[in-house]
């Protein structure tokens, strides 16, 4: 099954790497505006080909979204990253417009997509594809929570002094540093609530440093990081074209779900073939509860300055 990947930048790249060496699609089609950097990028990656031990035929474009009929998933990376200082909220004067513009070509060449979108700010980019694509909402996918989720199992292990994969934990609400929303009362080390490991002050600076995650990534690189999302993409690609139906948070049109509607907000569903098969209703806490209607009014602010 095909899929694209729209911007061959640093995220786009990455998604593009971790989709072919996992095998599991048969075509990587990677779009950019620039002239000729995406069929660069593609080179490259197919010449990983026969050292990494994959068969997924990578190719690029500039700009000609006929090569990306036919698509099952694309993914849109295209837009511009922040630098340190800046919030993600900041990119949208900018991002709104590519992100609008792209995903027209998508739908116009594969009107059957699903569409993951990536670019930031996410939760309005993916409630902006809502507004213009005509999918039905079981196609967008906004990807942060799966990426989030990733950085709050990390910063879990390292209070913990364990292994990453000894942890389970999930982070729910608005991909922004001030909404994410790490549930730290579900989370566990093998089945154990790490409230038995944890202390108040420890847990709340795992929480802390999971919602600033991507700003202290930014301040360090001089901009935004690109190996997570990349991965993150790929394991809901990879759910969706092998049918896993696995749960991720992702950000969602919600319909009265979560106490919300007519927004776009991180949530735990199940991601099969059909894109959003299901959105998991769990119980959050009051404090949660608050948390969680606190981040769904700023991203509902930062909606109201699109433009349709
Ligand atoms: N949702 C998430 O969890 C994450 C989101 N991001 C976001 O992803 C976006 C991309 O980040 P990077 O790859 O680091 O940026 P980048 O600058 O490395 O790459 C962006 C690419 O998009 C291309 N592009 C711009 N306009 C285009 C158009 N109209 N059509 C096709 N391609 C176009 C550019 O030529 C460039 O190659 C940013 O908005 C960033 O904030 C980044 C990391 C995680
Ligand atoms: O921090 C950023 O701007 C990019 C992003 O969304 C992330 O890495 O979480």
């Amino acid at each position: 099954m095909k899929v694209t990947v729209v911007g061959a930048g640093a995220v786009g790249a990455s998604c593009a790497e971790y989709i072919a060496m996992k095998n599991f699609a048969s075509e990587v089609v990677v779009v950019d505006i620039k002239e000729g950097f995406a069929e660069g990028k593609a080179m490259d990656l197919m010449q990983t080909a026969s050292l990494n031990g994959f068969d997924t035929k990578i190719t690029g474009t500039t700009g000609d979204y006929s090569k990306t009929a036919g698509s099952k998933v694309a993914v849109i990376t295209s837009g511009i990253p922040r630098k340190p200082g800046m919030t993600r909220e900041e990119l949208i004067g900018i991002n709104a417009g590519i992100v609008k513009e792209v995903t027209a070509n998508l739908v116009k060449h594969s009107p059957d997509v699903i569409i993951i979108v990536v670019s930031n700010p996410m939760d309005t980019m993916a409630y902006l594809v809502h507004k213009t694509s005509g999918l039905p909402k079981n196609k967008i996918i906004g990807m942060g929570g799966a990426l989030d989720s990733a950085r709050f199992k990390y910063r879990l292990a390292e209070a913990l002094e364990c292994p990453i994969s000894d942890v389970d934990g999930m982070v729910i609400a608005a991909h922004s540093d001030t909404g994410m929303l790490p549930l730290l009362s579900k989370a566990t080390r093998n089945g154990v609530p790490v409230s038995e490991f944890l202390n108040e002050e420890q847990q709340a600076y795992v929480a802390e440093e999971t919602k600033v995650g991507g700003a202290t990534l930014t301040k360090l690189l001089g901009t935004s990081a690109w190996y997570a999302p990349g991965a993150a993409v790929s394991v809901l690609v990879q759910s969706i074209l092998c049918d896993q139906k696995k749960m991720i948070p992702c950000s969602l049109m919600l319909d009265g779900e979560y106490g919300e509607s007519d927004i776009c907000l991180g949530v735990p569903a199940i991601i099969g073939a059909n894109g959003v098969e299901k959105i998991v209703d769990i119980t959050l806490t009051d404090a949660e509860k608050a948390k969680f209607a606190e981040a769904a009014k700023a991203v509902r602010e930062v909606n109201g300055d699109l433009k349709f």
